[in-house]
């Protein structure tokens, strides 16, 4: 591997300035560039799934641990930078021009691959629900994901916590999902308004006899009402007042109060 230039030198040469448009905020700090990248574990022949990578700070991170990348960039300034990069690590980089929301990741990255992206608010919360609905277990093995910290803390948040809904439930009904680490938004160029975090999640084994349709239009109605009591907000969702009886669950509860397990007992019990 040749040495690299330092990321504002490529960002420079290449003219990238931030556009706001695309949602970006570069990460040049290669010391936590090469922290982030390490939370999937040892990338030494991995293979991995990049979104977004701009001017390649998370990309050649990922490539000096050894990992081979797919990239899917939409910005096309960005690409000619990528291939220098490329031209760095001989094979072990591999660039794909366009939407992340288009590009079918499991077909071009394999089975097994590590997620790994610095992305816009939107597309990141969509691509994300999009993994979590996958096939289980899943296709791929981690997901490393850096989201504004209040988007990162619905997805981990713990029962009874403001931030916990359906968002959470989805992430966490059968995946590990932690906040890894939280990143100042000092650390971005240009900084964004808000601070950010990076969330780890991997795949557990999905509980048996639930269907992730059932306990999406459980959880949509719940919290669709999240003030309201549950014998309210459950009653237009046939069979679901007859579920908490038979497990008990008072329907006077509210949303916010129910425990993961609790929804995927619902769900089972609703087919
Ligand atoms: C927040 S920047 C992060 C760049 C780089 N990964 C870093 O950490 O410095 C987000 C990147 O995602 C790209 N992007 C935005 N929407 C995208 C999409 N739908 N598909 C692929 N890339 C996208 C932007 O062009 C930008 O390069």
């Amino acid at each position: 591997m040749a040495d690299l230039p330092p990321l504002r030198d490529v960002i420079a040469r290449h003219g990238l300035r931030a556009s706001k448009a695309l949602g970006q905020n570069f990460l040049l700090d290669e010391q936590l560039l090469g922290r982030i990248a390490a939370i999937p574990g040892d990338f030494a022949g991995a293979s991995v799934f990049e979104v977004g990578p701009g001017p390649g700070g998370l990309t050649r991170a990922a490539l000096k641990a050894g990992a081979r990348v797919t990239a899917v960039e939409m910005d096309r300034r960005c690409i000619p930078a990528l291939e220098e990069l490329g031209a760095a690590f001989p094979g072990q980089l591999t660039i794909i021009e366009g939407d992340a929301m288009k590009v079918d990741a499991r077909l071009a990255a394999g089975d097994g691959a590590h997620i790994l992206a610095n992305l816009p608010y939107n597309v990141g919360t969509h691509l994300l629900v999009g993994w979590l609905s996958a096939e289980w277990k899943p296709w791929w093995a981690s997901l490393t994901l850096m989201f504004q910290q209040e988007v990162a803390e619905r997805i981990v948040a713990p029962v009874g916590s403001e931030a916990y809904g359906r968002l959470a439930v989805l992430s966490q009904w059968r995946t590990e999902a932690k906040i890894a680490m939280k990143v100042h938004r000092s650390a971005f160029t240009p900084p964004p308004k808000v601070m950010s975090a990076v969330v780890h999640i991997t795949p557990a084994d999905a509980p048996e006899g639930v269907k992730l349709s059932t306990l999406e239009r459980v959880t949509a109605a719940a919290f669709g009402q999240r003030r309201k009591m549950l014998r309210q907000s459950l009653k237009g969702l046939p069979g679901a007042l007859d579920a908490l009886e038979e497990l008990r669950i008072d329907p006077q509860r509210r949303a916010e109060t129910l425990c993961v397990e609790e929804y995927v007992a619902i769900a089972r019990l609703l087919g």
